[in-house]
């Protein structure tokens, strides 16, 4: 798709992906932020260990729960919830950094954070919601992501009708096929969102140049 050109200034948004563990958001978000340099990943803390092929700093920041309490203490956090017995959080220096530079931020987080952007930041809030084809098609790739114990697949399992029935609150909801046409639609949401009126900060000023030159 070819990119919108950036003649009118534009506010960055916040997109939101969630869906139950396994659905494929990591899958989807990696590919966006390969195919288009106006998207900044919000990179979460947590408690959780490491998981095999990980990258500090990339995928989260791993921190212990003492500086998880001291990032929530002093307010650091944007929204910050628990999960799977875990903690987990934004920290909101990077997107503040990133939606000043005109960037959009791409965020991997529950229905729980979801709901705390919403309240702080409806305005700036694109929110998707990612679905398995089917409960199996889950489960299956839970297993061939292969980087939990058969206990944690079947805690994950077990959470994933939780996180499910939170999917009404999301603007959009896309059914994870096929990664490309997954691909293909979060990239439509993300032009069309682009294009709102109220993002287009520079329009004022760009009609008037327009209208002077008539
Ligand atoms: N509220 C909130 N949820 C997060 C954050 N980071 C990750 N999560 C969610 O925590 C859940 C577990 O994430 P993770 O342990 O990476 O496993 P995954 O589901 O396989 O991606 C997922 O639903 C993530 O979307 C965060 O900063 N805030
Ligand atoms: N559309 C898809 N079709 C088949 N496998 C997929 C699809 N999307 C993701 N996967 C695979 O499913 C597993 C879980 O995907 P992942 O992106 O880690 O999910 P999540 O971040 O939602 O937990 C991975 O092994 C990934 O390669």
């Amino acid at each position: 798709m070819a990119p919108i050109r950036n003649d009118v200034s534009r506010r960055g948004l916040m997109l939101v992906l969630s869906s139950p563990s396994g659905a494929g958001k990591t899958t989807i978000s990696r590919r966006l932020l390969d195919r288009d340099p106006g998207i900044a990943m919000s990179v979460s803390v947590t408690t959780r260990p490491m998981r095999p092929g990980e990258v500090p700093g990339r995928d989260y920041f791993f921190i212990d729960l003492p500086t998880f309490d001291r990032m929530v203490d002093a307010g650091e956090l944007l929204e910050h919830a628990r999960v799977f017995g875990n903690c987990y959080g934004t920290p909101k220096g990077a997107v503040e950094d990133a939606l000043a530079s005109g960037r959009d931020v791409l965020f991997d987080i529950d229905w729980q954070g979801t709901q705390q952007l919403a309240q702080n930041a409806r305005d700036d809030l694109v929110s998707v919601f990612v679905l398995p084809p089917s409960g199996a098609e889950l489960e299956r790739r839970l297993h061939t992501r292969a980087q939990d114990s058969a206990e944690v697949i079947a805690q994950r399992m077990a959470k994933a009708s939780d996180e499910i029935s939170h999917w009404a609150e999301y603007d959009y909801v896309i059914v994870n096929h096929d990664v490309d046409e997954s691909v293909a639609s979060v990239e439509a949401i993300l032009r069309a969102e682009r294009l709102r009126r109220r993002r287009q900060v520079g329009l004022p000023q760009f009609v008037k140049g327009i209208q002077q030159a008539l």
